[in-house]
C-alpha cells in the first residue's frame, strides 16, 4: 500500500515541531522534510508542497496564503493551513470536528481545511452548542477572558520570555494584551460561535510554556428558558457525547474544585469544558482548559490530518 506523503511546511517552528513529533511514529505515513536551514528556500518548498498529499502549514499567515497560492491549479495537494487565514472562508472547511453536527464528514471530504485558533478553540466549543440548543441567543454580548501559556505566541515570544538578553524581553509574570479589542480571532469567534455581536475579547499571557484557560462569563437571566447550571451543562454534555477529545466535567466534579490550572492538560489533544456557578444566584462562569498546542494547534492539526485520510480521529 503506498504511504500518503505529509509535508509539514514551518515544520521547525513551535507548531511545526509539535506536528513532527506526533507523527514520528507513523508508519502508515511517509514524512517529506526540509533541513532547518533550508526552511525558507523557495523552490524546494514548492517542490515538496506539490509533491504531498497532504500539505500541514505552520506558516504566518502570509507565508501561509502565498503557499495556498503555490498549489492553486491543477495539483491534487489537500492542505490543512494552521494560520489564521482561512478560518472564516467558505470555501474552507473549519477544522473543529466536534462543533457541530456534519463537520467531521466535511473536514474528512475536504480539499481545504482551517485549523481553528487555541483561543477560538475554546471560546466556540462553550458557545456553539448553547446557542444551536436555543439557550444562549444570538445576540447575547458575549465576553470571552482567557490565559495562554506562551508557546501561543510562537517563537518569537519564546525568546522574549525566556531570553533575558533579548532586547524585546518580558519580564512581567502575567500580562494582557489585544488591549484594543481587535484580537485577530475575533472574527473567527463570531462566525463560528454563531453570535450576532463581536464578542469582547480579553487574552493573555501567562509565564508558563503552554496551557490554556478560556472562560465564558454569562448573566443566566439573559438566556432563553430561565435555564439552571444543569441545563447548561446538560446541553454541553449532551453535544459532546460519545465522542473522546472534548470533556464536559461533571457539575458536582466542578463543584468541588477549588482552583483550576491551566496546565493541566498540557502533553494531551484533548479540551475540557466546566460549568461554574452557585445555582440561583443566576450567573454562570463556562470554561474550557486545553493545551494550546494541542487541541489547540499541533493536535487538532495531526486529528483533522487523520479524518481526511480515512484514520480514525
Ligand atoms: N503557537 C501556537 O500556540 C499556535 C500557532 N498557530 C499558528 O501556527 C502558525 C505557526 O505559528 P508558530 O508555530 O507559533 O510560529 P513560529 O514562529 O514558532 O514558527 C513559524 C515557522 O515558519 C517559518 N517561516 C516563517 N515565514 C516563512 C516563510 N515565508 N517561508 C517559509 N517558512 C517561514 C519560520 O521560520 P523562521 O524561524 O525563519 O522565522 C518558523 O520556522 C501561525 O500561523 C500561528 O498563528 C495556531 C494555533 C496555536
Ligand atoms: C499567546 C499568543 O500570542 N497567542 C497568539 C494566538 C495563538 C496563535 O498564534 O494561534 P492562531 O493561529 O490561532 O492565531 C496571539 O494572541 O496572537
Amino acid at each position: 500500500m503506498t504511504r500518503p506523503k505529509i509535508f509539514i511546511d514551518g515544520e521547525h517552528g513551535t507548531t511545526g515541531l509539535q506536528i513532527r513529533t506526533r507523527l514520528a511514529g507513523r508508519a502508515d505515513l511517509e514524512i517529506m522534510s526540509i533541513p532547518e536551514a533550508e526552511r525558507r528556500n523557495r523552490s524546494l518548498r514548492e517542490d515538496m508542497l506539490k509533491e504531498a498529499d497532504v500539505a500541514i502549514l505552520c506558516l504566518p499567515d502570509d507565508a501561509s496564503r502565498e503557499a495556498v497560492g503555490i498549489l492553486e491549479g491543477a495539483n491534487s495537494t489537500r492542505i490543512i493551513d494552521t494560520s489564521t487565514a482561512h478560518r472564516t472562508h467558505p470555501d474552507w472547511a473549519y477544522g473543529f470536528a466536534e462543533m457541530t453536527r456534519g463537520l467531521r464528514d466535511r473536514i474528512a471530504g475536504a480539499r481545504l481545511v482551517a485549523n481553528p485558533g487555541c483561543y477560538p478553540t475554546g471560546a466556540i466549543g462553550l458557545i456553539r452548542p448553547l446557542v444551536e440548543a436555543g439557550i444562549l441567543p444570538a445576540d447575547y454580548p458575549v465576553t470571552v477572558n482567557a490565559i495562554s501559556g506562551y508557546t501561543g505566541g510562537g517563537k518569537q515570544m519564546i525568546a522574549q520570555m525566556e531570553d533575558e538578553a533579548n532586547p524585546d524581553h518580558i519580564a512581567a509574570p502575567h500580562f494582557l494584551y489585544g488591549l484594543t479589542l481587535s484580537h485577530k480571532h475575533v472574527p473567527e469567534m463570531q462566525q463560528h460561535g454563531l453570535i450576532e455581536r463581536r464578542p469582547i475579547f480579553s487574552p493573555s499571557v501567562g509565564r508558563f510554556a503552554q496551557g490554556m484557560i478560556v472562560q465564558v462569563p454569562l448573566h443566566m437571566a439573559d438566556l432563553n428558558g430561565d435555564p439552571s447550571l444543569e441545563d447548561l451543562h446538560g446541553a454541553l454534555a449532551s453535544h459532546y457525547a460519545g465522542q473522546s477529545v472534548v470533556e464536559v466535567v461533571p457539575l458536582e466534579e466542578s463543584a468541588k474544585l477549588a482552583r483550576l490550572d491551566p496546565t493541566a492538560l498540557n502533553g494531551t489533544d484533548r479540551m475540557k469544558l466546566y460549568v461554574f456557578g452557585t445555582e440561583g444566584k443566576g450567573q454562570a462562569n463556562l470554561v474550557a482548559v486545553l493545551d494550546n498546542l494541542g487541541k489547540g494547534a499541533s493536535g487538532a492539526a495531526v486529528q483533522n490530518m487523520d479524518l481526511m485520510l480515512g484514520r480514525a480521529a
